[in-house]
């Protein structure tokens, strides 16, 4: 059974072959750092996430370059605004993406470029296309290199757009450009703009293009040609239209697979840092929403499915999860936590359908049924089974409730042994004063008990204890 996946150059559902069996390379176009990401951001990593786990799972080893775009007009204008250095700002907003990538249990890319590291590459690809004939410097002397567009037949394939229907611009576009739809691959550096944004380049200092990153941080890590290329729909024209056109123009064949998720909307619109619609981490966790829960609910949808954020459906997703981990924590407390493996083929073939996961999580779901008819009739192996199925399932949905990116390295399993002592001592002493009639002292260990979180059953094997509400 192969995975097939949703490729937007064919506008089809194409079985998914690697270049090199057994092995894949995947390029996501990782944020610009002016600022603090927002969820829908993290909606980007989280799919990606998915993807990546999945063909783990499924025993490939995967390439995975997420890139940071740590230079751009946005990062220099709040640079000039606030009188930091624009690597200050790019920085520290990094720091803040790297730890909500952490929270969220997304894998770290194998390899994560930063433009500024990769100026030399994009000089090198600059250069070939200029002696191809795609790309020239401006005839104004600015320093700045466009990518000429009508040179590259093919532009428009990826977005299906012709581009004679594209218009030109109502206030006469920029004069350097030969043609209204060429794209600059290097910006000379501006007057008011900081001096320490800008390279030295055969064009004069200046500043990479967008787009010319990904071209290059692409081919760096990845090669000529690689799998998967893949970001959120926005970035499908001008973005990866632009990188298709540079890179095959330099005489490389470039992605195999364009694989696009959805986006996140806030309101009418996407969540958008310009737009200011955002909603960010510690928002979530200020409504009381676990991190673990953020993920459910934005890796669960399928990918290609737009989500419209609202409180109420955010909410509704962690009741939700708080359900599949309160079934995962009472069978690892009967029969410990086992080791999950092999998925069920169902969940397997939903993931195969271009990653279908809500299909997929059906059968977390029905899983769980069963598990629960096993934990009523106290049948052990049923318990186990269903157990260690959903967790390796919820395990490629980066969501086990016991892995230890969620329990902070501490499993409920680890933890056990010391609580029970700890509880058996507190009921003992709960004992002893009933049996001299000190009720007060017998409530009062009661209540701390209740306090401490802990809720103390009386069962015909004992005193059965648990930790929370859930
Ligand atoms: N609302 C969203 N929902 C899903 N993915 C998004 C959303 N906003 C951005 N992304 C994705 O996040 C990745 C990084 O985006 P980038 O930094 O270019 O953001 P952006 O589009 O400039 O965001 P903003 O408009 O908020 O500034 C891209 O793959 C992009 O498609
Ligand atoms: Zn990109």
């Amino acid at each position: 059974m192969t995975l097939r996946l949703y490729d937007t150059a064919t506008r089809s559902v194409r079985d998914f072959v690697p270049k090199t069996p057994g092995q894949v390379g995947i390029y996501l176009c990782g944020l610009t750092v002016q600022s603090t990401p927002h969820i829908g951001h993290l909606r980007s990593a989280v799919n990606y996430d998915v993807l990546r786990r999945w063909l783990l799972h499924t025993n490939h080893e995967v390439t995975f370059v997420r890139n940071v775009t740590d230079v751009d007009d946005k990062i220099l204008d709040k640079a000039t605004t606030s009188g930091r250095p624009y690597w200050a700002i790019a920085y520290a907003n990094k720091l803040v993406l790297d730890a909500n990538y952490r929270d969220l249990n997304v894998i770290p890319p194998t390899y994560e470029p930063l433009a500024t590291g990769h100026i030399p590459e994009m000089h090198e690809l600059i250069t070939a296309l200029i002696s191809a004939g795609h790309a020239y410097p401006a005839a104004g002397g600015n320093g700045d290199v466009y990518f000429d567009v009508p040179s590259y037949r093919e532009y428009g394939q990826l977005s299906g757009q012709n581009p004679d229907d594209m218009r030109p611009p109502t206030d006469g576009g920029e004069p350097d450009k030969r043609d209204y739809r060429d794209f600059a691959l290097w910006k000379g550096v501006k007057a008011d703009e900081p001096t320490d944004a800008s390279w030295p380049s055969p064009w004069g200092r200046g500043r990479p293009g967008w787009h010319i990153e990904c071209s290059a941080m692409a081919r760096r890590y990845l090669g000529d040609e690689f799998d998967i290329h893949g970001g959120g729909l926005d970035l499908t024209f001008p973005h990866h239209e632009n990188e298709i056109a540079q890179s095959r123009s330099a005489g490389l064949p470039f992605a195999r697979y364009w694989v696009h998720h959805a986006l996140l909307n806030l309101g009418e619109a996407k969540m958008s840092k310009s737009l200011g619609n955002v909603i960010d981490v510690a928002a979530v966790q200020g409504m009381g929403i676990r991190l673990v829960e953020l993920r459910y609910y934005l890796g669960t949808p399928h990918y290609r499915s737009r989500i419209d954020y609202s409180d109420d459906a955010l909410r509704e997703a962690a009741v939700a999860y708080r359900r599949i981990e309160g079934f995962v924590q009472r069978a690892a407390e009967i029969v410990g936590p086992g080791r999950p493996k092999d998925v069920p083929p169902q969940f397997a073939a939903a993931m195969n359908d271009d990653l279908n996961t809500s299909a997929a999580l059906a059968v977390v779901h029905d899983t769980i049924r069963e598990g629960n008819t096993a934990l009523a009739a106290g049948e052990e192996a049923g318990i186990r089974g269903a157990l260690t199925a959903v967790r390796a399932m919820l395990g490629v949905l980066g969501l086990d409730p016991l892995d230890a990116a969620w329990t902070g390295g501490i499993t409920t399993s680890d933890l056990k042994p010391v609580v029970d002592s700890l509880v058996k001592l507190a009921l003992e002493q709960r004992a002893q004063a009933r049996a001299r009639k000190d009720w007060s002292a017998a409530d009062s260990v009661r209540d701390q008990l209740k306090n401490a979180g802990i809720q103390v059953e009386d069962t015909p094997a004992g005193p059965r204890w648990t930790v929370g509400e859930h």
